[in-house]
């Protein structure tokens, strides 16, 4: 069992190299001892040159393809950008030579090492390393990276280094790493490497209060801080979040995942109530039954997970609820050297009392086959203690004395299962018994699982089928199994009891934390990440196919503007190669599967004449490994993942994807006397991946395998319930703010203070972060506080400039250097650098005293200017407020007579039209007095009463 690196390594040189993955093949490093690749006659101040010629004529070279391009399609805006990355690059490099200046240059054990270039060819460089015993490597362009000036000063935020590229990322990870300071931020995604020991104080109490509430960044770089992010985010956008936890095995995703549990919980529980401390309880329960002793982590977990915590509306835990992927099934039964079975099967031969011990019929674990094949004992395990606590864990989750007890007859009868043997008996031949000597085991077994041992016998020996008559479909026929094919059949009813059992500590362990009222959660997914050995088999191709479907979520979320380029390069093809309908490789594999004799050589062909040309796939006879191209085409493909090529085995790619026991097999237990065993296998009451609801109910999992047929065709797929499975779990995140996590795995060793470069290396490339930072670089990838900035400079400018203030002096020393405004932008509290210009800024404040002197006499003469123009602008302003204010004087008279004149107008219409109206009755009056005149009769009367109205008439003309 080669470790995941060891076998990274060898195929990053050879195997992939031979595929074609441009991004590996250009990281092959050569060690050369030669002097040199230019012509020896050459002078240095002419080798300089030719450096300069070349580099120069590259970046030219780039530039005429981006002029050529001068309003380029959406689709070149990325290649345009790569244009004008690779140009810093070069000229970054040009720079380096000239000047002497350290470079980092590939190394096969550390990753990368210092050195300075001390030649130059038409493909590679030579560089010397600075280290003693000093090394001559030749390196490819691309693969040399500028040096930091401070190469051995580190950084919190990876973007506050000058230049940014995976050789500085190392380097700063590595820096950081030997103070015991294991997470450094790239932008918002935070890297953990796995210290191995207790960092003092890092997980305290008084850690997790000192985070609540803070900013990321505020505070040093923390698992702690991700999770406040979560929960802020969640609380600010009222949605859900999930944090993305990924690493190879051992690189500490779970502790990452039990570190943000317990950060949530203290700082945003009900206070220590009893569904945090089940929250908290639930990990060493299903450490029990999901964890293994590898060769690469002790306690590892062989199942992946997404933990949500249910948040109410007043924002505090309510519950959580727990979803699993892909028990590793094949360990039950076998486990590689130095590796053990579940925890469990040790820990109950360890830690069940006397009584316990008696009713299980449980002896020491070298006595059972399932636990005899890899290693027995761990010194650092302690079995007794450890079956004390996984037995408080259940008592704690709720469970009864008789549920645990059932819970472990089940788990001895799988050993006991395990201990039955077959021998082909003398009276026919080809017909199979169980070995006397292992009869004891079978009834054991059968005890303890609730079944007939008669009927175990004959269901392990014979299974029955359907025999079709003329196209009719027939009676049931028993079919006597051959020697290999009883084992495989007792195999197959352990794995299946096995992984049963574990989806229903699932479940219970998701009854125990019911949640109600949850207005939203923080899911931390867990699962294992991309892997691949010397022998590749189904539950590798399951696992990278997953880490390909986060790798692509990953691009979403991170890398968006991207989506394009991504496109155009073809990384969602190996999704499509394994997924698609009609032609994918799980399609092609179920189909295969239903067939009455699956044949894995028939799938493997049709896997390649399905996928003719397909750039994700290729026959292993082409890879450079030798022990790849010892596979017939029927036996195995080569798949080109986002990482490197894997090479897979598919001779058990069938069996390892059908879920179904042989129908005689799956009745008896489906008719156990155990109530235990018959709910696992009883479908319908949500025994196989069935979860849990919000009340606590229990309900069938969506899209889980499907059934076909009976007797031999029975087949439940494990490929299209992952599938669908995935599928959820994809819609959720997708529907979920994200955080990302990187866990790193220092040294395969396990040890603390040991970090091992180049393995690092690979494992920042595979996490995709060595991407990240290329596509950073996009925009404004290098950032740095003013403050941070001001005293970084302020030593070498006179005192009358580092007096200034720090944005004041930041913003001062851009404008007199004349830097280009697009190079750069100023933020709050930080200036954000395109890539390359952070270095050539401090180029420039770090040339000789001469050049130093011609900047500051420039800065003085630009603060002058500044200074001259702001108080010109300042008493500008100042006119201008004068002349606004006599202006609105002016206008605000105007204002009021208009107001007053329309108040007036508005009081008085009503009387103005009154007297109108009076005034014309006068007049007609008057002219009644004329016609008085000239009365005969009575013309006096007639005169006065006209006169009285004309009094009248002015009596009221005077009141209004
Ligand atoms: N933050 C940490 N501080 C101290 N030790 C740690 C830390 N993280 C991990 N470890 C150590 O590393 C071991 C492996 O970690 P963990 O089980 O979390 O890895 P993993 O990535 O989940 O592995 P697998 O995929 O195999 O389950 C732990 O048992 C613990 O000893």
């Amino acid at each position: 069992s080669t470790t995941v690196r060891q076998s990274l390594e060898v195929n990053k040189v050879s195997s992939i190299g031979s595929v074609g993955c441009p991004s590996i093949t250009q990281q092959a490093v050569h060690i050369s001892t030669g002097s040199g690749l230019t012509s020896p006659k050459q002078t240095p101040q002419g080798k300089q040159q030719d450096i300069l010629n070349r580099l120069g004529a590259v970046a030219l070279g780039l530039d005429q393809v981006a002029h050529q391009l001068k309003s380029p399609p959406a689709q070149d805006k990325g290649f345009l950008s790569r244009c004008d990355l690779l140009k810093n690059h070069y000229l970054g490099l040009s720079k380096s030579a000239m000047d002497g200046k350290k470079v980092w240059a590939p190394h096969p054990k550390e990753g990368y090492k210092l050195g300075k270039i001390t030649d130059l060819g038409s493909e590679n460089v030579v560089v010397e390393t600075l280290s003693s015993p000093k090394e001559v490597l030749t390196v490819p362009y691309n693969r040399l990276f500028p040096s930091e000036e401070y190469d051995n000063k580190d950084v919190e935020d990876n973007c506050a280094l000058m230049y940014l590229n995976e050789a500085t990322l190392l380097n700063n990870i590595r820096l950081r790493y030997m103070k015991n300071a294991i997470y450094t931020y790239v932008a918002n995604i935070l890297i953990a490497v796995n210290p191995y020991f207790e960092v003092p104080k890092l997980y305290a109490k008084d850690t997790i209060k000192a985070y609540q509430g803070k900013s990321l960044g505020t505070m040093p770089p923390h698992v702690f801080a991700i999770g406040d992010k979560a929960y802020r985010d969640m609380k600010a956008f009222k949605a859900s979040q999930a944090i993305i936890v990924s690493g190879e095995s051992g690189s500490g995703k779970t502790e990452t995942a039990k570190h943000i549990f317990k950060y949530l919980t203290e700082n945003y529980g009900a206070h220590a109530g009893p569904i945090e401390q089940r929250i908290v309880e639930s990990n060493p329960l299903l450490e029990g039954f999901g964890n293994a002793k590898t060769v690469r982590n002790n306690n590892s977990s062989r199942f992946g997970k997404f933990v949500e915590i249910h948040f109410d509306n007043r924002s505090l835990v309510t519950g959580g609820y727990i979803s699993h992927y892909l028990l590793e099934k094949s360990r039950i039964c076998v486990q590689s050297e130095g590796e053990r079975n579940y925890h469990i099967f040790y820990r109950l031969c360890a830690g069940a009392d006397a009584a316990l011990r008696q009713k299980l019929g449980l002896v020491a674990p070298d006595q059972f086959r399932y636990l005899q094949i890899g290693a027995l004992k761990d010194i650092q395990l302690d079995d007794v203690k450890d079956f004390r606590n996984v037995d408080k864990a259940m008592t704690d989750m709720g469970l009864a004395d008789s549920e645990k007890q059932d819970i472990y007859s089940v788990v001895a009868g799988v050993l006991h299962l395990g201990n039955v043997n077959f021998e082909e008996s003398g009276q026919a031949q080809g017909v199979v018994s169980v070995t006397p000597a292992s009869r004891p085991s079978l009834d054991k077994a059968a005890q303890l699982l609730g079944v007939d041992p008669a009927r175990l016998e004959e269901s392990l020996i014979t299974r029955i089928t359907q025999a079709a008559r003329g196209g009719a479909q027939g009676g049931i026929v028993r079919i006597a199994l051959r020697l290999d094919e009883a084992a495989s059949a007792r195999d197959a009813l352990a794995k299946a009891v096995y992984s049963r059992l574990f989806d229903y500590i699932v479940l219970r362990v998701n009854q125990a934390l019911p949640f109600s009222g949850s207005q939203s959660y923080i899911g931390v997914l867990d699962i294992a990440g991309f892997e691949y050995f010397q022998r590749n088999s189904y539950e590798q191709f399951s696992i990278n196919y997953c880490n390909e479907k986060l790798q692509q979520f990953f691009n979403e979320r991170v890398l968006k503007e991207e989506q394009q380029l991504y496109q155009k390069e073809g990384l969602n093809d190996c999704i499509d190669l394994i997924e698609a309908k009609g032609s994918g490789i799980f399609y092609l594999l179920d189909e295969q599967s239903k067939l009455p004799k699956p044949s894995p050589e028939t799938f493997t062909l049709e896997v390649y004449a399905k996928n003719k040309n397909h750039f994700r796939l290729a026959y292993p006879r082409k890879s450079k490994l030798k022990s790849h191209r010892e596979l017939r085409d029927d036996e195995g493909f080569l798949i080109r993942h986002f990482a490197g090529a894997v090479c897979y085995h598919t001779d058990q790619f069938i069996e390892k994807n059908n879920d179904a026991l042989h129908a005689s097999l799956e009745a008896i237990v489906k008719q156990s006397s155990s109530g235990l065993v018959r709910s696992l296998f009883d479908d319908a009451a949500g025994g196989v991946g069935a979860t849990v609801a919000a009340d606590g109910s229990v309900r069938k999992a969506g899209g889980g395998g499907s059934k076909i047929g009976t007797g031999k065709l029975a087949f439940i797929s494990v490929g299209s319930k992952f599938k669908a499975q995935l599928a959820q779990l994809m819609d959720k995140l997708r529907s979920t703010g994200t955080c990302f996590i990187r866990c790193i795995k220092p040294n395969v060793r396990m040890v603390d203070h040991l970090f091992e470069g180049a393995d690092i290396l690979s494992q920042l490339q595979c996490s995709g972060m060595a991407s990240v930072l290329d596509l950073m670089q996009q925009g404004y990838p290098s950032r740095t506080k003013f403050d941070e900035l001001y005293q970084l400079y302020k030593g070498r400018l006179p005192p009358q400039l580092s007096r200034l203030d720090p944005r004041l002096f930041c913003k001062l020393l851009f404008h007199a250097l004349g830097l280009n405004e697009n190079d750069f932008k100023f933020g709050i509290s930080k200036v954000f650098f395109r890539p390359g210009k952070f270095a050539e800024f401090d180029q420039l404040l770090r040339s000789d005293p001469e050049n130093i002197a011609a900047l500051v006499a420039k800065v003085k003469s630009w603060l002058v200017r500044y200074r001259w123009r702001k108080a010109q602008y300042c008493t500008w302003e100042v006119v201008k407020l004068r002349r606004k204010i006599a202006w609105r004087r002016e206008m605000l008279v105007k204002v009021q007579k208009t107001m007053r004149m329309w108040i007036c107008v508005k009081k008085y219409r009503p009387r103005i039209r009154g007297l109108a109206k009076v005034q014309s009755l006068r007049n007609r009056l008057s002219s009644m007095n004329d016609i008085v005149g000239q009365l005969k009769a009575d013309k006096d009367a007639a005169k006065k009463s006209v006169d009285t109205l004309i009094a009248e008439v002015d009596g009221v003309v005077k009141q209004i």
